[in-house]
């Protein structure tokens, strides 16, 4: 019978919470080669494959069908490509991995409370500072989406891999697209969200892939798999 491929996370946040989540519904994944090994076992389901794999790349390949299943956090769907939700069915939601994409401000702002007001601000800076707004992020797709939405076309994006938050004060950007979950990298660094600028609401998921290469035999063992997992 043809086996299907389950990708987890093979570091970060999400690694620990979603082998522990397999485990308590008594789908434990092994991971015999150590923390340096790709390939992982799960007794219980013979037909799976399980790989590991940054929270990221699982988005991607899933978007591309080269893996079946998969755990990954919504954002990362959505940030990969445009289409990258049409790929795939987000078959239940995890209960971890709760951040929200959002779009912050300077403190000092005090007149930008909202999307509409950015707006404003957007369409005055150039004349005002002799540049574009600058927006600093990771989350390129999902900013581009959002101010489309909003009607903002006058910014442009910083790209940012890391300390997203410190790019205001270091005169890097001018505002933030960034994930936040307590909330308190953003106060430590001065900033503060719009009252509409929650872009997306993310957790972790289990993911299925809609382009991977899928018959009976391998519709017939997810089935079964996600039937295990209803608990
Ligand atoms: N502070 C947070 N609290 C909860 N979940 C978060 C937080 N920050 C990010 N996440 C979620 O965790 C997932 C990414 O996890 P993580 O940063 O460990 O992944 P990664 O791909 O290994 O990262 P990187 O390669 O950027 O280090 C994303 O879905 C994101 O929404
Ligand atoms: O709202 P909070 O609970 O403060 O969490 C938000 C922070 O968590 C993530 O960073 P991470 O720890 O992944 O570091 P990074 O800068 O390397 O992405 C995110 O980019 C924020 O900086």
């Amino acid at each position: 019978m043809k086996g299907i491929v389950l990708a987890v996370p093979s570091k970060g946040r999400l690694e620990e919470l979603t082998r522990d989540w397999f485990a308590a519904r008594g789908l434990a994944i092994g991971r015999p080669g150590g923390a340096r090994s790709y390939l992982g076992t799960m007794e219980q389901m013979p037909g799976v494959t399980v790989r590991f794999f940054p929270a990221s790349e699982i988005a991607r390949e899933l978007i591309r069908g080269n893996i079946h299943v998969g755990v990954t956090g919504r954002d990362l769907i959505h940030e990969t490509s445009e289409t990258g939700p049409n790929a795939v069915d987000f078959a239940r939601s995890l209960d971890f991995g709760h951040a929200d994409v959002v779009v912050a401000v300077p403190d000092a702002w005090i007149d930008v409370t909202h999307m509409h007001d950015l707006a404003d601000v957007a369409a005055d800076f150039r004349v005002r500072h002799g540049r574009w707004l600058r927006i600093a992020t990771k989350y390129v797709t999902i900013t581009r989406r959002h101010f489309a939405r909003a009607g903002i076309a006058g910014y442009r994006i910083v790209e940012s891999l890391g300390a997203t938050e410190a790019a205001p004060a270091s005169g890097v950007a001018d505002i933030v697209v960034d994930i936040t979950s307590t909330g308190s990298t953003l106060a430590a660094n001065g900033l503060r969200v719009l009252e509409d600028g929650v872009m997306l609401e993310s957790e972790a998921n289990l993911v299925v892939s809609r382009t991977a290469d899928w018959d009976e035999d391998r519709r017939a063992l997810l089935e079964d798999f996600l039937k295990r997992l209803q608990q």
